[in-house]
């Protein structure tokens, strides 16, 4: 049998939409392989009662179809669905990673990271890997046509999730088709400087660009208690706050010193709206880890 621990990732990152990403600290998934003649699937832990243990819907199914790589496949889901933390996503990493080493197909991490993005197709239609990317390299990615770059990074990170959720495939319905030439130069300076924020592991410099005004306003409108939630952070130190992924969850970047006062904030604004929610006090982490 073999362990893989897949971590939690945070897409977009507000200027990056379907191009950035980075892996998380906390949470995690854990997955457990064994060699099985056809594959099944069983899973526990966070959220497990909403996630298909088919195979032909679960993100992990797809792997082992698209690994040729038939196992008794058991998920321990520390990543809620739903919330903007990349659940699918870290299955279908850690699936990719423990199958290719049970079945010794010889990918690269690399290589994995389209073999991962089939599980995200399936679940909220389209193989954005923004998600699998951060989980299988770890630190910060770009995800472009032409391959994907890695910098490894430790910028701190606080990650708030309300009890609500938010489908990926309901939030992608939400991106408008067209963005004025205004809004893509000013977006494309903001990505520039996030990259070389994240190049250069300054949280100051990754707040600066982390302003999107064409997916976010959108996004941010599904999720209640937003706009109190980011002014909080902000006002407690945070340098840049956003929505993680498709949402519901709210991504906030902060020196380490300011980590708790961030998330206080944060869980205090969406407990000012009626919504409990659970703050991770993190920083930007390892990739998916495989266990003998
Ligand atoms: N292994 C898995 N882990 C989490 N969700 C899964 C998995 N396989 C299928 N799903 C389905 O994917 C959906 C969650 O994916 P998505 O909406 O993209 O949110 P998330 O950002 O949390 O991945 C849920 O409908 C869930 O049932
Ligand atoms: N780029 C995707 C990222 C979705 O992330 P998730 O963690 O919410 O699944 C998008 O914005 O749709």
């Amino acid at each position: 049998m073999l362990t893989v621990r897949a971590p939690a990732t945070s897409a977009n990152l507000g200027s990056g939409f379907d191009v950035f990403g980075v892996a998380l600290g906390a949470p995690a998934d854990v997955i457990r392989v064994e060699r099985a003649p056809e594959t099944t699937i069983s899973v526990t832990g966070a959220g497990s009662q909403y996630i298909p243990e088919n195979p032909k819907e679960n993100t992990v199914g797809a792997v082992a179809e698209a690994l040729d790589a038939p196992a008794r496949i058991r998920i321990d889901k520390g990543v809620r669905p739903s919330s903007g933390l990349g659940s699918s996503a870290a299955s279908a990493a850690g699936a990719a990673v423990a199958l290719n080493e049970l079945y010794d197909r010889g990918l690269t991490r690399e290589e994995l990271v389209s073999v991962a993005a089939e599980g995200e197709a399936l679940v909220s239609g389209a193989a954005h890997a923004d998600n699998v990317a951060p989980s299988l390299l770890g630190g910060f990615t770009i995800v472009a046509q032409d391959g994907v770059t890695q910098v490894d990074a430790s910028v701190p990170v606080v990650a708030c999730l309300p009890e609500t959720t938010v489908s990926t495939r309901d939030a992608r319905d939400v991106v408008p088709d067209r963005a004025t030439m205004d809004d893509v130069v000013e977006t494309v300076g903001h990505a520039a400087t996030l990259a070389v924020g994240m190049a250069k592991n300054d949280p100051e410099i990754v707040g600066r660009g982390m302003d999107d005004g064409i997916v976010t306003p959108e996004r941010a409108a599904l999720i209640d208690g937003y706009d109190r939630v980011r002014d909080a952070a902000l006002e407690a130190g945070a340098t840049g706050v956003t929505v993680s992924g498709a949402g519901p969850g709210v991504l906030a970047v902060c020196r380490g010193s300011a980590r708790r006062a961030v998330a206080s904030a944060m869980l205090d604004a969406f407990d000012s709206v009626g919504i409990e929610s659970r703050a991770y006090q993190t920083h930007v982490g390892e990739g998916a880890r495989l266990y003998p």
